[in-house]
C-alpha cells in the first residue's frame, strides 16, 4: 500500500500509526495525518514516527489510496465534509469509529470501497483484536490491503457489520475493563497494606500468564479455572465472594451497556 491518510490523530490513530510504522507495513513518509486544530499533536506524531502532517487543502489528501477515519463519532460529518471532493476517486475508506455505519461513509463520500473496523489500543504494540466488515465495492486487492494494514497491528476477524456493535463492547472497549480490573486489584492490595510496585508486577504477570495459558493450552477457561480452585481453598472463597457480589450479572450488563451505546452512536445520539 502506498499512501495512507489518517483523518483524526488521537489515541486510536496513534496506536495504528505506531503499529504499522514499527512493523514496516507502510513507509512513514507515505503516512499523512490531519486533525482538527491541534498542531502540537501533529508535530509530536511527526517526531515520534516520521509521519507527514497535512492540512485538508494539501495535495497529499488527493493522493491517498486508503483514508482512515479516526475522529470521535460526533465529528464524522464535519470530517467527511472537510475531505469530500478532495479525495481520489478510487480512494478506499477504513473507519475505526464506534457505531458509525458503512452507509454513512457511502452517503458522505460517494460510492466507493468502505471498510468499518473496530480495533483496540493494543495496536500500539501489535496486539490489537480487530473486527472488520466491508461493503461490496471492496475488491480483492483493497480487501488484501485493509487486512494487511489491520493485520500488521494484531489479529483481525471479518464479521457481519451488525456484529461490530458487540465487537466494540467486547474487544474495542475490552482493554479498559482489564485496566479497571487491575486498578481494583491494586486498590485491594493497597488496602491490605501490600507494596504497590510489587502488587502491580504480580498482577500484570498473572494477567499475561492466564492469557497465554488460554491461548497456548487451548483448554476451556472453565477447566483452567477449576485447575486453580482447590476444594475448600482460597480461590473457591474468592470466587464465591465474586458470585455473591453479582459478578456475571455485572459483566453481562457492562457488555450490554457498551453494545447499546454503540447502537446509539449509529443513530447519531
Ligand atoms: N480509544 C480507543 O480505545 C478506541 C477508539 N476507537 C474509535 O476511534 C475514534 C477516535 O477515538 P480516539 O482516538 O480515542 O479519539 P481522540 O479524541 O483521541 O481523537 C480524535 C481526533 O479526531 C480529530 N478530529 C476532530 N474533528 C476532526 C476533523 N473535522 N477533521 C480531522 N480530524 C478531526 C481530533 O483533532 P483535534 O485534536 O485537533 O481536535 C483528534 O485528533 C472514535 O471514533 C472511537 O470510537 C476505536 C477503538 C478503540
Ligand atoms: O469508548 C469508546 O467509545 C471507544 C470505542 C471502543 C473503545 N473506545
Amino acid at each position: 500500500m502506498k499512501n495512507v491518510l489518517f483523518v483524526g490523530a488521537g489515541s486510536m490513530a496513534e496506536a495504528i500509526m505506531a503499529g504499522i510504522v514499527e512493523k514496516g507495513a507502510v513507509d512513514p513518509s507515505s503516512v499523512f495525518v490531519m486533525n482538527k486544530s491541534d498542531e502540537a499533536r501533529l508535530s509530536g506524531l511527526e517526531e515520534r514516527y516520521g509521519i507527514v502532517p497535512v492540512r485538508k487543502e494539501d495535495p497529499e489528501v488527493g493522493r491517498a489510496e486508503l483514508v482512515v477515519f479516526a475522529t470521535k463519532p460526533k465529528d464524522v460529518r464535519q470530517a467527511m465534509n472537510d475531505v469530500a471532493g478532495r479525495l481520489h476517486l478510487e480512494a478506499a475508506i477504513l473507519s475505526v469509529m464506534a457505531g458509525i455505519p458503512i452507509r454513512t461513509f457511502e452517503e458522505g463520500l460517494g460510492s466507493r470501497p468502505v471498510a468499518r473496523s473496530m480495533p483496540n489500543t493494543s495496536a500500539t504494540i501489535g496486539l490489537a483484536a480487530t473486527g472488520v466488515a466491508m461493503n461490496d465495492a471492496v475488491c480483492d486487492r483493497v480487501r488484501g490491503d485493509i487486512l494487511s494494514l489491520l493485520g500488521a497491528v494484531g489479529i483481525v476477524k471479518e464479521v457481519a457489520e451488525d456484529d461490530l456493535h458487540l465487537v466494540t463492547a467486547l474487544s474495542g472497549s475490552g482493554p479498559a475493563y482489564v485496566y479497571y480490573f487491575t486498578e481494583a486489584l491494586e486498590e485491594a492490595a493497597k488496602t491490605a497494606g501490600f507494596d504497590g510496585a510489587d502488587a502491580r508486577e504480580l498482577i500484570i504477570q498473572t494477567l499475561e500468564g492466564a492469557a497465554a495459558m488460554m491461548r497456548q493450552t487451548r483448554m476451556e477457561p472453565s477447566v483452567l479455572r477449576e485447575n486453580v480452585t482447590s476444594p475448600g481453598g482460597t480461590t473457591a472463597a474468592g470466587l464465591r465472594a465474586l458470585d455473591d457480589a453479582g459478578f456475571h450479572r455485572a459483566v453481562a450488563s457492562c457488555i450490554r451497556a457498551a453494545e447499546n451505546r454503540s447502537r446509539e452512536l449509529a443513530e447519531g445520539k
